[in-house]
């Protein structure tokens, strides 16, 4: 089974803008027992695609590797067991909006991903793990992308209820024949 938590860290950032609130407080609360659910159940076999990605704000300020890497050591202090971890790099400005990340864009964040976890979990898993992206994928834009040497496949939203998903899936040909 694989379970993405993408959505807690959506609501999370959402959450933090109203945290004043006090049943959002309790909410919080039960989102963060709930991510630390999911991520032991890593240690037990269950498999969970963790998202990262910065808002447009602080794409525009320049914070996106710093707050990339943050969220990544939240998740890397949880996971005891990396085989079961596929790692996804989705903007959220570029999540079920039609824009998405330029190939250099994403190469340069799931490139950084991989040296932050070489540097502080170990080259074995930043060789191994997989690092996709996610963000308005699509059958015109996946075969580029696929292109980038860090981008090792991609997590997709709306196009996959298309038939253009099937151009997405043809863009593994460009890995097979790297
Ligand atoms: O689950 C998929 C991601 O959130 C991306 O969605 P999207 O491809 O519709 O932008």
């Amino acid at each position: 089974m694989v379970i993405t938590a993408k959505l807690c860290f959506f609501f999370l950032q959402k959450i933090n803008s109203y945290g004043k609130i006090w049943e959002i407080k309790r909410l919080r609360i039960a989102l963060i027992w709930f991510i630390r659910w999911v991520f032991g159940g890593t240690s037990q076999g269950l498999k969970v695609i963790p998202c990262v990605g910065e808002t447009l704000e602080q794409r525009e300020s320049g914070s996106t590797l710093d707050v990339v890497a943050a969220q990544t050591k939240a998740i890397a202090d949880k996971v005891s067991n990396w085989d079961n971890i596929v790692l996804a790099y989705e903007p959220v400005w570029a999540i079920g909006t039609g824009k998405v990340a330029t190939p250099a864009q994403t190469q340069e964040v799931h490139l950084e991903l991989r040296k932050w976890i070489h540097n502080n979990v170990g080259a074995e898993v930043a060789a191994s793990i997989r690092i996709i992206y996610g963000g308005s994928v699509n059958g015109g834009n996946s075969k580029e992308l696929a292109t980038q040497p860090d981008v090792d496949g991609f997590l997709v939203g709306g196009a996959s209820l298309k038939p253009e998903f099937i151009d997405i899936i043809k863009s593994a040909t460009v890995k097979n024949s790297s």
